[in-house]
C-alpha cells in the first residue's frame, strides 16, 4: 500500500508541531497538508521548519477544503469549534479523522458521531498507551470495590492547558463510573469551593492542577476505611500522544465507517 497521506489539523500548535515531527519519521505516512485558522499569522510558513525540521513545501493554509483533495486522513489536535468545522469536511471527502481535541461539549460529540454511519472517526482524549491501559484498569479496580471506597481524580498539566479537567480525566472517570455500574453525569464532583457539604456517596471527584511544562500526569485514588490505592500515568514528552495519534490514523485507513477509540487501535476494548 503507498504511504497514507495526512493532514495536521493545527499545525502551529504544541500537538501539531510534534505530529509533523511524527510524521517526518515515520515509515507508512507523509504530510499532504497544515491546517491552521484564518487569519493566523503562520498561514503561509513552512510546516517542517515551524516543527525544527528542514523545510518540506508543505505551507500552513486554512483551506481544508483544498488541501484534503489528495488527502486520506487528517489527524486534529485544535479547539472544539475548528474540530466540528473539520468533521463534516473529512466525512464529506471519506478521510479518516483522528480527533485528539478535548473539551468538547455533549452536542460536540453528537455532530462527531453523527457522521459516523457513513466517515472512520478516531476519537480519544488520550492517544497513549499506557492510559488507554490504565483505563481498563481503572474500570476493573471500580467494579472490584464498592461504595466505601470513594474516587478521585487527579490531573495535572502545562500551564498553556486551557480545558478543565482533562479529556483523559473525564475518560478515566467515564471507566471508574462504567465500573460501577453509574453514569459519570449524575455521579461526578467538580469545582470544590467553599462550604461544600460532605462528600456524597458514590461521586466521582476531580481537580486540576496548571503549571510549568507537564505534558499530563494523571492519578486515580481509590480512598476506603484506613486504606488507600492510586493508581498513576506520568506523560513525559507530548511526542507520545503523536505517535498514538499516527498509529490510530494508519489503522484506520481502509477500515469501514464508524466510531473507534485508541482501546480500538490498541486491542484493549475487550478488558
Ligand atoms: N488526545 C490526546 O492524546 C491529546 C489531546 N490534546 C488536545 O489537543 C488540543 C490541542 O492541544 P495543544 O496542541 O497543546 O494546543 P495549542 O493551542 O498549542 O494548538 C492548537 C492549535 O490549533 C489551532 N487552531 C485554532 N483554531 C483553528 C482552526 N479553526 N483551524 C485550524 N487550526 C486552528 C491554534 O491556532 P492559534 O494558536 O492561532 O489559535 C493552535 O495552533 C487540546 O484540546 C488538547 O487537550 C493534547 C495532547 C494529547
Ligand atoms: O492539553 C494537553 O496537553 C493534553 N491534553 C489531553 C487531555 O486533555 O487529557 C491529553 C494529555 O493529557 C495532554
Amino acid at each position: 500500500m503507498s504511504d497514507m497521506r495526512l493532514i495536521v489539523a493545527g499545525a502551529g500548535g504544541r500537538m501539531g508541531r510534534a505530529l509533523v515531527r511524527a510524521i517526518g519519521e515515520s515509515k507508512g505516512a507523509v504530510l499532504a497538508g497544515a491546517l491552521e485558522m484564518p487569519g493566523s499569522e503562520l498561514l503561509g510558513k513552512d510546516a517542517g521548519v515551524l516543527a525544527g525540521l528542514p523545510a518540506n513545501g508543505i505551507k500552513l493554509s486554512a483551506d481544508l477544503w483544498a488541501m484534503s483533495k489528495e488527502a486520506d486522513g487528517i489527524l486534529d489536535f485544535t479547539v472544539p469549534a475548528a474540530t466540528i468545522a473539520n468533521v463534516a469536511i473529512a466525512a464529506e471527502r471519506g478521510i479518516v479523522h483522528v480527533v485528539g481535541t478535548t473539551g468538547l461539549s455533549g452536542s460536540d460529540n453528537a455532530v462527531i458521531k453523527s457522521v459516523t454511519n457513513r466517515a472512520v472517526v478516531v476519537q480519544s482524549g488520550n492517544m497513549s498507551l499506557g492510559v488507554n491501559l490504565l483505563a481498563a484498569v481503572v474500570k476493573r479496580v471500580a467494579k472490584a470495590l464498592d461504595q466505601n471506597f470513594d474516587i478521585e481524580i487527579v490531573e495535572t498539566h502545562h500551564r498553556m492547558k486551557v480545558d478543565a479537567p482533562s479529556g483523559t480525566a473525564l475518560m478515566l472517570g467515564q471507566a471508574a463510573a462504567s465500573g460501577r455500574g453509574v453514569t459519570l453525569d449524575e455521579h461526578s464532583e467538580r469545582g470544590r469551593d467553599g462550604i461544600t457539604g460532605a462528600r456524597r456517596p458514590g461521586n466521582i471527584g476531580f481537580a486540576s492542577l496548571r503549571g510549568g511544562t507537564v505534558a499530563g500526569d494523571h492519578s486515580v485514588t481509590f480512598l476506603g476505611p484506613f486504606e488507600r490505592l492510586t493508581l498513576t500515568h506520568q506523560a513525559e514528552d507530548r511526542m507520545l500522544f503523536a505517535h498514538g495519534a499516527l498509529k490510530a490514523a494508519l489503522w484506520a485507513h481502509g477500515k469501514k465507517p464508524g466510531h473507534y477509540s485508541m482501546a480500538d487501535v490498541l486491542g484493549l476494548s475487550d478488558i
